[in-house]
This record gives structure tokens, C-alpha cells and sequence, in this order.
């Protein structure tokens, strides 16, 4: 069988195969951004692999659109510096940064029909006009838009326009893609349509891509890896897993998902071992089990722990059964997925929460 893969760009002029092996596509080093007394983006440092989806995760106001502006080079840094393929963008304007962009609101020529928008970035390279038509049939094809080639942009879709905004990005084949809350204006239903759309075509692209986003569940479901941003800087980097399971600051914890913080002051955790300085214990809700208080405890009981309480909420969520639990003075959440024969607790009942003591995880505080 022949298997077709999509090979890399040829190496620049002046570039060195060494030079392409080793470097990384994108480096951050150190960088700040200040407007006036705010620092929008502190001491930042962040290298992104040649072909990664790297997106960049946080609250509103946290840095994410700032770190983002300044690799597109519409801002630059107040200290530190960014290299692209180990070279100093530094005096390298936006527009010959060679990026794909697409942005929430970064709206399509809107007297320009889907073709002669995909047309521009080619025309602005100087691609011939029967190369181009070419180019621009074949990316139709591709985000399967043929049939809507004549439309105005107003008469599309949220959805189709921001898959001609994608096509538009890769269309002149750039090596770097950035996307900035591209499916922010769109519905849930769309939104998870366009998640897969933009994973095939990173699949098949190849482009190294960083993208920006407030929702959790597209940064889990897209990426590589993810940077959590708060405050300016980096809390964390790591594998959507690895961030989910083995989160390092209870800000984490709490951003990426639901977390169960055991507090001292609400629940005394007996521990064999004290806890580290500065941390406290956190445990994912879908690793706490509920059972009657009375039901007999697992054969596994050594590596358990449990606690009774009564629940106080019990909320129905699709496929999932969500529990809030009183236990001591504080609330915990355990998350259930609906199976046949599983019993059903309601508010009032006295319940057992039991966990494995290695589903539990200390988080600095
Ligand atoms: N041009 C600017 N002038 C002054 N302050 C700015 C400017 N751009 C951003 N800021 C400030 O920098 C901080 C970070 O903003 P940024 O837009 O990067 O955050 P964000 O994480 O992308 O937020 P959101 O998710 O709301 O877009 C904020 O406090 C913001 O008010």
C-alpha cells in the first residue's frame, strides 16, 4: 500500500539542515509586555515544537490575547525577545512574519466573495492567477465550501465563515498558525463540529499552531499541550492529561475541570505522611465513589478512604449524575456516570464517599 505523507516546507534560503532539525519553531524568552503601570504578560518564556498544537489557556485578563499579539507581531515586547526558527523577530514586521491568522472577530473582506477572499493571501505573494485558482478550488474542496465560491461572506453561516477564515489562514501555506478564540462566536453544537474540523486539518496541515482560548474543554479536546496563563504568567505547561491528573497549583485544579480542594479548615485529612509545606489535597470528583452508608467496603479497603456525609444536591446531567455531599463543614462533589442498576441518591440521604488513597493529589496552595 502506498501511504502518502505530507512532507515539510524546503529549507529557507540560509537555513542549515542542523539549524531545522534542532531548533524549535517558536521561542519565548523572557518576554514582558507592559501598558503603562500593567503588565500584561511577565517573564514570560515558552518554546512551542515544530508541528505542536499548543494552546494557550486562562481567565479574561490573563495574557493570553497579549502573548498571541505579540508572536503575530501587532505588539512588541517592553523586555526579552521572540525567535521564530531560532531567529530574532524583533525587527520582522507582522506581515512578513509568514503566520496564518484567525481571530474571533477578525472578519473576512466583506465586499470580497469566499474565492477572492481565499484569493488575497496568494495574490499578496505574488502567486500567478492560474496557480492561484487552482490553489483556492482545491482548498474549497478541502473545507468543503465549493458550492458557496460566489456567496458575500454575509450571506455564510458563523460556522462556514469561520471555516473560510480558516482556509484563508492555511491557504498560502504558512508554517505558523494562530488562532485566537476562533469558535468563541459560535454555538455549542458548532463549536464542537469546528473543534474536530480544526484537529483534522492540523492533522493533515502539519502547521505549528498556538491558540488561544478561555474554554477548558477545547484546550483539552485540540491540544498538545497547554499553557495555563494567569495573571500575566505562566501558572503551568503540560499534556492535556498530565495537567487534568497531576495539576501543580490549585488554581489548575480549579481551571482545568472540578476539583475537590480538602481543605484543613473544612476537612480533616488523615494523612501517614504530613503534607508538604504550602500544598493541600485535592481530589477529582469522578474518583470519589458514593454508596449507601452502610453497604460493605470494597476488597481493596487498605488503599481506600472514606468518609459519610449527607447529600445535599443531587443534579442530573445527561450521561452523568453530579452529587454535592455535606461532609464535616465542607461540600464535596462526586461525579457519577449513569449505569443500569446503579442506585440513585437523593438529597437527605446519608451517604459513603470512598476513594483510592492514590487517586488523591497534593497541589500547592
Ligand atoms: N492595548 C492595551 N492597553 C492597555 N492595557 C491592555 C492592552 N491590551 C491588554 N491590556 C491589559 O492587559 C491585560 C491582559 O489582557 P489580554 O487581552 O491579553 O488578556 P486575555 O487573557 O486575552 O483576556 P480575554 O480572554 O478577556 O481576551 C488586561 O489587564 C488588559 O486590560
Amino acid at each position: 500500500m502506498l501511504v502518502k505523507i505530507p512532507l515539510p516546507a524546503p529549507l529557507a534560503e540560509g537555513e542549515t539542515l542542523e539549524e531545522r532539525l534542532t531548533s524549535a519553531e517558536i521561542e519565548f524568552r523572557n518576554v514582558t509586555k507592559r501598558y503603562g503601570e500593567v503588565a500584561a504578560v511577565k517573564d514570560f518564556s515558552l518554546t512551542v515544537r515544530r508541528g505542536e498544537f499548543l494552546t494557550i489557556l486562562g481567565p479574561s485578563g490573563s495574557g493570553k490575547t497579549t502573548a498571541l499579539m505579540l508572536l503575530a507581531g501587532f505588539a512588541s515586547p517592553s523586555e526579552g525577545e521572540i525567535l521564530i526558527a531560532g531567529k530574532s523577530v524583533a525587527a520582522v514586521p507582522s506581515y512578513r512574519r509568514d503566520q496564518g491568522i484567525v481571530f474571533q472577530n477578525y472578519a473576512l473582506f466583506p465586499h470580497l466573495t469566499v474565492s477572492r477572499n481565499l484569493e488575497f493571501p496568494l495574490e499578496m505573494r505574488g502567486v500567478k492567477a492560474h496557480e492561484r485558482s487552482k490553489r483556492v478550488e482545491r482548498m474549497l474542496e478541502r473545507v468543503h465550501l465549493s458550492d458557496f465560491r460566489q456567496r458575500m461572506p454575509s450571506q455564510l453561516s458563523g460556522g462556514q465563515q469561520q471555516r473560510v477564515a480558516l482556509a484563508r489562514a492555511l491557504i498560502a501555506d504558512p508554517p505558523i498558525l494562530l488562532l485566537d478564540e476562533p469558535l468563541g462566536a459560535l454555538d455549542r453544537n458548532l463549536r464542537e463540529q469546528m473543534q474536530g474540523e480544526i484537529k483534522s486539518l492540523h492533522k493533515e496541515f502539519g502547521k505549528t499552531t498556538i491558540c488561544v482560548t478561555h474554554d477548558q474543554e477545547e484546550a483539552l479536546t485540540l491540544s498538545d499541550r497547554i499553557v495555563v496563563m494567569r495573571d500575566g504568567r505562566i501558572e503551568q505547561t503540560d499534556t492535556p492529561e498530565a495537567l487534568y491528573d497531576r495539576p501543580a497549583t490549585r488554581f489548575v485544579a480549579n481551571f482545568l475541570g472540578e476539583a475537590n480542594i480538602l481543605d484543613d479548615a473544612d476537612f480533616k485529612v488523615e494523612s501517614d505522611n504530613e503534607l508538604p509545606a504550602g500544598t493541600v489535597a485535592m481530589i477529582r470528583p469522578e474518583r470519589i465513589c458514593i454508596a449507601d452508608q452502610a453497604a460493605r467496603m470494597r476488597a481493596d479497603a487498605q488503599q481506600r478512604q472514606a468518609v459519610t456525609g449527607t447529600v445535599v444536591d443531587m443534579i442530573y446531567a445527561g450521561p452523568l449524575r453530579k452529587y454535592h455531599v455535606r461532609v464535616g463543614s465542607g461540600v464535596l462533589i462526586t461525579r457519577q456516570h449513569v449505569g443500569s442498576g446503579q442506585k440513585i441518591f437523593q438529597p437527605g440521604d446519608e451517604v459513603r464517599l470512598e476513594w483510592l488513597r492514590s487517586d488523591l493529589r497534593f497541589v500547592r496552595a
